[in-house]
C-alpha cells in the first residue's frame, strides 16, 4: 500500500453450501509517492464507490436470477492471496475463476485450443494454495478449461463450451462470449449441475482475472444469455490512469462480464452476437432426445423471461451508469472547478498580497509626497524669504552705493578741505615757533625779574645768626619736636613765630633732604600745605609758619593733655588731607608722591586746620602715570625701615606710587576712627568688621560717632588699605566726594577760609555750623542765620534741635537771609 493504489475486488458469495464468489480486480498500478494525498483518498472513495456500484448490479442480477447473493469485500496487497484468505475465511466450497488473461488466451487459441491448465500466476496460486476442501473451476474466455476438485471429488475435464464471440459491435461493444456445453459436457450436465452449477464469466481486462460466480441453487434451467457488461473507460485524473465502469451493453470488448448459464445455454442470436460456438452446440442439440428437447424449450421461454427482466435491469444500469458518468463528469467538474477555484483564490489571494503592497506603496509613496511637498513648501519659504532678503539687500546695496558716491564726495571734499587746514596748520606752526621764541625770551626775562622781586616774598633765607637768635642758639626750651631729619624749635623770627628744623649734626640725609623740601614747598602753596617761610643754606636750616596745635600724632593720644579731637573735626581733617593729597598728586607740570604719610607729618594751626609737612622723601609722577589712574609707579626708591603706615607693595617693590599715598591715607583714617596706633590696627579693625564689632573699636573720646558714618568711613579705609594698589578707590572720585558728603551731613562746608583770613573776618559772616564766611545765609527756626547747605544737612541727618540751643526747632523752615548775605558779598569784594 506504500508504493501502489491497490486495485479492488469483489467477492459475490453465497452461503450456507452453494458459492457463488465474483472477484474483480480494477486497473492498474501506479505510484502512491506520484499522487498527493488527497488525490489518493479520492481515488479509493471512488474506487470503493464504483466496486459497491458494480457489486449491487450483480447482486441485482443475482436477485434477478433467483440467486441470492451477499457481498463481502476484501481488501489486500495481492489479489491471489486475498481469494485464498476468503477461501479460509469463509469456508468457500466452490470458486469459479479465470486461468488465464485473455490476451494471452486470444493470442495462444490456436496453440491453446485445448488449454487444460491454468495459465494465469493468480489462478495457478488459488489451485495450490487454497482449501482443498474448495472446489474450484477455471475458465477461460467463457470456457472451463480445468478443475480441481474439492472434497467433492469432482473433476471434470471442459471441453472449450463455446466459440468465438463476434467482433466489435459500432459502439465499441465487444463480443460476448457464450458458454454452451458439447455433447460431452452434454453428457455430464447431470452430474455437473448438481456440483458445478452455472458459471457467469467475469473479466478483467488489466488484472486479466477471469472469475466465474456460481449459482448456489444452479441456474439449470434459466436461460443462457443474462449478460453483464462493465466497461471501464479509461481517464485521465491527477495524473493516475484508470477506467470507471459503464453499464452501456451487456457486453463489451474490454473488461466486460459475462454472467451466463454454463450448461443450459440455448444457441441463439442476440443482440446483433453471435458465436459459432452457439451453432456448433444447436448441432448438438438435434442429436438430443424429444424431451430434453422439450425441456430446452421451457428454459428458453425461462431464458427469454430471465433475458428481459435482464434487459429491464440492465436498462437501469444504463441508466444509473448514465447518471455514474454525469456525476463523475460533475464530480470532475466539480473539482476542475474546486482547482480552479483554488487557482483563483491563490491568484486572488496574490492579487490581494500585490495589491496591499502596492497600497502600502502607494501610502509610503503619498507620504514621500506629502513631506516632499511639505519641503518644497519650505523650499518656498525660504526662497521667498531669501528673495525679499535679495530685494532688501538690493535696495541697501543701491543705498549703499548712494552712500559711498555722496561719501567719496564728501571725502574728496573732507580732502581738500584737510589740504586746505595743513596749509593753515603749517602756517600756525610757523607763528607758534614764532610765538615760542617771544614767549621763551619773555620768560627768561620775567624769570630774572621774579629772582630779583617775587622770591624774596616768598621764600627768605636766613643767617645763621638769625636763626640762632630766634632760637636763643638753639635753646632747649624752645624745642617742640624731634624727627628724622633733626630737631625743631619755636622761634621768633623777624616779629614772627616759626618753627626752626635744625638737622641733626652728623646726618647724611640732610643736604638732600634740605633740597627736596626747598624745591618742593618753596613752588607750591595749598591751605593743607605747610609753609616754609625760609631757610638757612648755610646750616641746611628749614623755616617753617609756626603752628600750635603740633601734628595729629600729639592730638590724638592727647600729648600734653590736650582735649581729644571730636569726631566732626576728624572727618574735617580727613578731608583736608585728602584735598592736599589730591592736590599734590595732580600738581602741574608733575604730580608728586608725598611718600612719608603720617599722623607726625599732618601739623595742625590754632583752628585744627591740617597742614601737611615732611616732604624728605616725595618723589615725581610721570606725566604718563598721572593720566593713568597713577597706577605706574612714579620712582624707585629703597624704603627706609619699615613703617605701618607704608604701601605694602611699595615694601616688595621698592615703586613708590599715588597709591602708595592712599594706603598710608587709609591708616591714618583708622587711626582717626579709633585712635589707635597704626601698628596690627589693620587686622584688628578687619577682625572688628568680621564679628561686627566696629562700634567698640571707635574712639569714644570723639564722641558720639554716627555709626552709619562711621561705618562707612570704615570701609573706604579698608578699601584704601587695600594690599593690592588697583584696588584702592581713586581720591578724587570717591574718597572726597563721600568725605565731603560726612563733612556737610556733621556741620562742616566745603569753602574753606585760611585761617588768617578767618580771624579777619566779621563773626556774623562766618556760619555757625561751617565756621566760614557764608555764601548764601538763611535763618532757621530759632533765629540764627546758617549757610544753607550746612543747615539743610544738620536737618536732613535728622536732627530737630537748634546747632546752636539745642533747644527744638519749632519748623524746619529756612528764609533767606538777603541782607546778610548783600553784606558778606560786599565785604568780599572789598580789596
Ligand atoms: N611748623 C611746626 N609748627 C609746630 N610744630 C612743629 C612744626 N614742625 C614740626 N613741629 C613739631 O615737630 C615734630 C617733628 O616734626 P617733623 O616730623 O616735621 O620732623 P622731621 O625731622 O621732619 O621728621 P620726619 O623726617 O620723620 O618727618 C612734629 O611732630 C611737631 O610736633
Amino acid at each position: 500500500m506504500n508504493t501502489t493504489i491497490e486495485r479492488p475486488f469483489m467477492q459475490l458469495q453465497s452461503v450456507r453450501g452453494g458459492l457463488v464468489c465474483l472477484k474483480f480486480a480494477v486497473g492498474t498500478k501506479c505510484p502512491v509517492t506520484q499522487m498527493e494525498e488527497q488525490q489518493v483518498k479520492a481515488y479509493r472513495e471512488i474506487e470503493r464507490e464504483n466496486m459497491n456500484k458494480l457489486l449491487l448490479e450483480y447482486s441485482m442480477i443475482c436477485e434477478q436470477a433467483g440467486v441470492r447473493a451477499h457481498i463481502l469485500h476484501i481488501e489486500m496487497e495481492c489479489i491471489e492471496e486475498g481469494i485464498v484468505e476468503l477461501i479460509s475465511q469463509h469456508g468457500i466450497k466452490k470458486l469459479v475463476m479465470g486461468a488465464a488473461a485473455d490476451k494471452q488466451y486470444s493470442k495462444l487459441v490456436s496453440y491453446y485450443q485445448n488449454m487444460m491448465e491454468p495459465k494465469s500466476k493468480k489462478a495457478i496460486y488459488v489451485r495450490s494454495q487454497a482449501l482443498m476442501s474448495c472446489h474450484i473451476w477455471f475458465i477461460c474466455r467463457g470456457n472451463l478449461i480445468h478443475i480441481r476438485e474439492g472434497r467433492l471429488g469432482v473433476s471434470v475435464e471442459v471441453a472449450s463450451l463455446i466459440g468465438r464471440a463476434s467482433p466489435s459491435t459500432e459502439n465499441g461493444k465487444s463480443g460476448f462470449w457464450r458458454s454452451r456445453s458439447t455433447t460431452k459436457l452434454q453428457n455430464d450436465q447431470q452430474n455437473l449441475s448438481t456440483s458445478v452449477p452455472d458459471f457467469h464469466r467475469v473479466r478483467s481486462d488489466a488484472g486479466g482475472m477471469k472469475v466465474f460466480a456460481l449459482s448456489p441453487n444452479g441456474l439449470r434451467g434459466v436461460t443462457p444469455h443474462c449478460t453483464l457488461n462493465i466497461e471501464r473507460s479509461v481517464d485521465r485524473w491527477g495524473g493516475f490512469s484508470w477506467r470507471s465502469p459503464s453499464l452501456n451493453s451487456p457486453f463489451s470488448s474490454s473488461g466486460d462480464m459475462v454472467f451466463s448459464s454454463a450448461l443450459t445455454a440455448t444457441p441463439r442470436k442476440e443482440d446483433g452476437l453471435e458465436s459459432h460456438a452457439i451453432h456448433h452446440s444447436q448441432d448438438d442439440y438435434r442429436h438430443t432426445s424429444p424431451s430434453s428437447i422439450l425441456e430446452g424449450h421451457m428454459k428458453d421461454e425461462l431464458c427469454d423471461q430471465l433475458e428481459q427482466a435482464m434487459a429491464a435491469a440492465e436498462n437501469s444500469r444504463q441508466e444509473a451508469f448514465d447518471e455514474s458518468v454525469r456525476r463523475r463528469k460533475a464530480e470532475k467538474d466539480a473539482i476542475d472547478a474546486f482547482r480552479r477555484a483554488k487557482t483563483s483564490e491563490r491568484v486572488y489571494t496574490e492579487e490581494l498580497r500585490q495589491r496591499k503592497e502596492t497600497e502600502e506603496a502607494l501610502l509610503r509613496g503619498r507620504e514621500d509626497l506629502e513631506k516632499l511637498k511639505q519641503q518644497v513648501d519650505v523650499v518656498l519659504d525660504e526662497l521667498r524669504i531669501s528673495m525679499e532678503q535679495r530685494s532688501s539687500l538690493k535696495t541697501q546695496i543701491a543705498n549703499s552705493e548712494k552712500m559711498v558716491q555722496e561719501l567719496e564726495h564728501k571725502m574728496f571734499s573732507a580732502v581738500e578741505l584737510l589740504q586746505k587746514y595743513k596749509k593753515q596748520r603749517d602756517e600756525l606752526h610757523a607763528e607758534r615757533d614764532k610765538a615760542l621764541k617771544v614767549a621763551e625770551e619773555l620768560r627768561k626775562n620775567q624769570g630774572e625779574a621774579a629772582s630779583n622781586t617775587i622770591a624774596p616774598q616768598l621764600f627768605s633765607d636766613f643767617s645763621l645768626a638769625e636763626i640762632e637768635g630766634a632760637t636763643r642758639n638753639f635753646d632747649n626750651s624752645l624745642k617742640i619736636g624731634e624727627g628724622g631729619y633733626g630737631s625743631i624749635y619755636k622761634g621768633l623770627l623777624r616779629h614772627t613765630e616759626v618753627a626752626i628744623k635744625m638737622p641733626h649734626p652728623n646726618s647724611l640725609q640732610g643736604p638732600s633732604e634740605f633740597q627736596k623740601e626747598v624745591n618742593i614747598l618753596s613752588n607750591l602753596r595749598h591751605p593743607n600745605l605747610v609753609t616754609l617761610i625760609g631757610a638757612c643754606p648755610e646750616a641746611w636750616i628749614l623755616v617753617y609758619e609756626y603752628l600750635p596745635n603740633g601734628s595729629l600724632e600729639d592730638r590724638l593720644s592727647c600729648r600734653d593733655n590736650t582735649p581729644p579731637l571730636s569726631w566732626q573735626t576728624r572727618i574735617k581733617m580727613a578731608t583736608e588731607l585728602c584735598s592736599v593729597l589730591l592736590y599734590l598728586h595732580y600738581c602741574s607740570p608733575r604730580g608728586i608722591v608725598h611718600g612719608n604719610l603720617k599722623p607726625a607729618n599732618i601739623l595742625l594751626d590754632s583752628n585744627h586746620v591740617c597742614k601737611l609737612s615732611g616732604f624728605g622723601v616725595y618723589c615725581f609722577i610721570s606725566q604718563d602715570e598721572s593720566s593713568s589712574n597713577n597706577t605706574i609707579p612714579c620712582c624707585r626708591t629703597d624704603p627706609m625701615g619699615a613703617s605701618a603706615y607704608m604701601d605694602p607693595e611699595f615694601l616688595a617693590t621698592g615703586e613708590l606710587t599715588a597709591k602708595s599715598d592712599v594706603y598710608s591715607f587709609g591708616i591714618i583714617l583708622l587711626q582717626l576712627l579709633t585712635g589707635r596706633t597704626a601698628l596690627g590696627l589693620l587686622k584688628e579693625v578687619q577682625s572688628a568688621l568680621d564679628k561686627g564689632s566696629l562700634k567698640n573699636l571707635l574712639d569714644p573720646t570723639a564722641g558720639d560717632w554716627p555709626f552709619v558714618q562711621a561705618q562707612q568711613l570704615t570701609h573706604l579705609a579698608m578699601r584704601c588699605c587695600d594690599k593690592n594698589c588697583k584696588g584702592r578707590p581713586d581720591l578724587a572720585s570717591d574718597v572726597l566726594r563721600m568725605l565731603e558728603r560726612m563733612r556737610i551731613s556733621c556741620g562742616g562746608s566745603s569753602f574753606r577760609l585760611r585761617s588768617e583770613e578767618h580771624c579777619q573776618t566779621p563773626p556774623y559772616f562766618v556760619c555757625p555750623i561751617f565756621q566760614e564766611v557764608m555764601q548764601d545765609p538763611h535763618v532757621a527756626a530759632d533765629g540764627f542765620t546758617y549757610e544753607l547747605e550746612a543747615v539743610r544737612g544738620w536737618i536732613d541727618s535728622g536732627h530737630d534741635t537748634s546747632p546752636m540751643t539745642n533747644l527744638s526747632l519749632s519748623h524746619c523752615n529756612l528764609v533767606p537771609n538777603h541782607a546778610l548775605r548783600s553784606a558778606i558779598q560786599e565785604w568780599l569784594q572789598q580789596p
